[in-house]
């Protein structure tokens, strides 16, 4: 079924990635990685320091490339396409890093309506040959809103705190209404009640039909409406499947490389080290 607004293939999957291998320098950091997400399959990636989950982020937002395949068979599609421009991308996969909020919060001046419109033309904050139009300012407030950030217009986004950038550069990616959302550690530096907070705003997004990828290191991160998680370690998958099957104490001790004790807490899931 094709999509007149992207020229997408609804019907394939929203992201595939096959068997891909990252090297940077000498080192193998992703190693015949693959993953398969459906529009609607909310995902978490979870992994310890180090297992490749920032390299596959990058990977993704095509900010680093694969290995060849001596088949020549495509390594990452989106909806099916092997090709789409970065712009064209964002609009489908929208990608929250800790990198892009560092980038954002520095302190060169930017106004946090201008940091969420700029999101259209993919660019750091406004130019001149930049026109802003109705439906764009429009798209841009209704964004915000969603991620309970207006109040914070007007400010300077070198001034905001870290949940209150991280809510802003969600709007931003939101302007596109993104297929899906890439969520890079969205709760490092977040209090618990802020987590619990933001945490909460994430499902609002979800059941509102944003698909979420969701990369970790936390259990307690896993939202209730996550089903499907994929375990990295070192690089490689160490296990994937449903949320029940995969968060057990023998596959987290695993792949965190220590004895470690699932529990749960309402409908989140909590992890403790033995
Ligand atoms: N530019 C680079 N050159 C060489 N090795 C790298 C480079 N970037 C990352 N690595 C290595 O790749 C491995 C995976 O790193 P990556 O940042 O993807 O892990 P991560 O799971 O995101 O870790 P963290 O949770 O600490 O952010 C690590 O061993 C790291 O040292």
């Amino acid at each position: 079924m094709l999509d007149s607004t992207h020229a997408i293939d609804t019907a394939a999957p929203l992201l595939e990635i096959h068997r891909a291998s990252v090297m940077r320098g000498e080192q193998l950091i992703l190693d015949q990685f693959s993953l398969r997400l459906a529009t609607g399959q909310h995902t978490a990636i979870l992994g310890a320091n180090g297992s490749g989950k920032s390299t596959l982020i990058r990977l993704i937002a095509r900010q680093l490339y694969p290995l060849a395949r001596g088949d020549g068979t495509p390594v990452i599609r989106v909806f099916g396409r092997e090709r789409w421009s970065v712009s064209q991308l964002r609009s489908l996969i929208g990608i929250v890093s800790p990198a892009l909020q560092l980038d954002y919060t520095s302190d060169a001046p930017l106004e946090v309506f201008d940091a969420v419109v700029s999101g259209f033309f993919a660019a750091r904050g406004l130019g001149l040959d930049h026109q802003i139009t109705p439906p764009m300012r429009e798209r841009a407030h209704a964004a915000l809103a969603q991620m309970d950030a207006s109040p914070l217009i007007g400010r300077e986004m070198a001034s905001l705190s870290t949940g209150e950038a991280r809510r802003v550069l969600i709007a931003r990616a939101l302007v596109h209404r993104p297929r899906a959302l890439l969520l890079d550690e969205p709760c490092a530096g977040l209090d618990p009640a802020s987590r619990r907070r933001f945490l909460e705003s994430l499902r609002q997004l979800a059941r509102q039909g944003t698909t979420l990828l969701l990369v970790t290191h936390h259990v307690e991160e896993i939202l209730p409406e996550i089903e499907h998680v994929l375990l990295l370690r070192e690089g490689r998958l160490l296990q994937e499947g449903r949320k029940t099957e995969v968060l057990t104490d023998a596959a987290l001790s695993a792949a965190f490389g220590m004895r470690m004790q699932v529990g749960r807490r309402g409908d989140y899931y909590s992890a403790e080290v033995l």
